[in-house]
């Protein structure tokens, strides 16, 4: 039986820290690596990435629409990133947001979660704010192929409130009636489930019931002000399942591999000291 991406995710979190680097090809980024803003630049920037890190983090998370900017020449080295960063052992979870009506899901959900496809990945960011059920084609393919699927719960950006935190009908917020749904889809798996829910780092007081079963991804961490010593306010009870997860915070430090490393290691050696002291 495929082995599921819960399974293999509590195995990488537990073996090499659960922190995740997003590989965010801003163009700012690659002017202060010294890059051109070109696709020659952005695959020396992202495959520099990957040789950095993807034998030591848990989770890499390339950022999608840093590579779609390029047009196919940027999807194929998306692909190439994807694929030498899941040969080198680390866990590529595609931030590509995807959420639509369920029948086009489905082609979302081939597009990244069939073993068969050139975009291949380990898990996949998705919104459901087309309803969570709309959400169907990608949690079925998940299931089959043994990856992932995070889904944006209640994100790190204020603006998120305005959808996240309204009411609905029997007074629960969005958010909370999100993750009620994902706690359903993973119910009874050990040791973690699949279906991951995204919860920003930046947020004081989740507000919400965070006992989803499934991993916490918390972006947020670094450039937008949040430090691993946050989270156990942010998380509380939930703060095991927590992958934290920063881009520019640790991608400045390029384009020199061993900075990279090192500034990895840091913040991975920071949230292991956290979450050791409240976990
Ligand atoms: O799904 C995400 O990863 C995500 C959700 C969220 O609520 N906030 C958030 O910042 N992100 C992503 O996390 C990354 C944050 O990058 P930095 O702010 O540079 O660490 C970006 O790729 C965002 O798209």
């Amino acid at each position: 039986m495929t082995e599921t991406f819960g399974t293999r995710l509590r195995a990488a979190m537990d073996t090499r820290g659960p922190l995740c680097v997003g590989i965010d090809p801003h163009a700012s980024l690659l002017a202060s690596w010294g890059l051109n803003d070109d696709v020659p630049g952005l695959e020396r920037f992202a495959l520099t990435v990957v040789e950095a890190l993807a034998d030591r983090v848990a989770v890499l998370k390339p950022q999608s629409a840093f590579f779609e900017r390029f047009g196919s020449r940027g999807v194929a080295v998306l692909e190439k990133t994807v694929q030498a960063a899941r040969e080198a052992g680390a866990l590529v979870l595609m931030d590509a947001k995807r959420g639509d009506i369920g029948s086009t899901m489905a082609g979302y959900a081939s597009a990244f979660l069939d073993k068969d496809s050139p975009l291949f990945s380990d898990a996949l960011t998705v919104t459901p704010y087309l309803g969570f059920e709309s959400l169907r084609p990608a949690l079925d393919a998940a299931h089959v192929s043994g990856t992932g699927v995070f889904v944006v719960t209640l994100t790190s950006n204020p603006e998120g409130v305005e959808v996240q935190r309204a009411a609905v009908a029997d007074g629960r917020t969005v958010g909370q009636a999100m993750l009620e749904h994902i706690a359903a889809e993973n119910r009874g798996a050990e040791p973690l489930g699949s279906v991951g829910a995204v919860v920003g780092a930046t947020l004081t007081d989740a507000g919400a019931d965070l006992a989803v079963g499934g991993p916490l991804l918390a972006p947020g961490i670094g450039a937008q002000g949040a430090t691993p010593a946050d989270l156990p306010a942010v998380f509380g009870a939930a703060l095991g399942n927590v992958v934290p997860s920063a881009s520019r915070s640790v991608l400045k430090h390029g384009p020199d591999v061993a900075a990279l490393r090192n500034a990895a290691v840091q913040l991975a050696d920071d949230v292991r000291i956290v979450i050791g002291q409240n976990g």
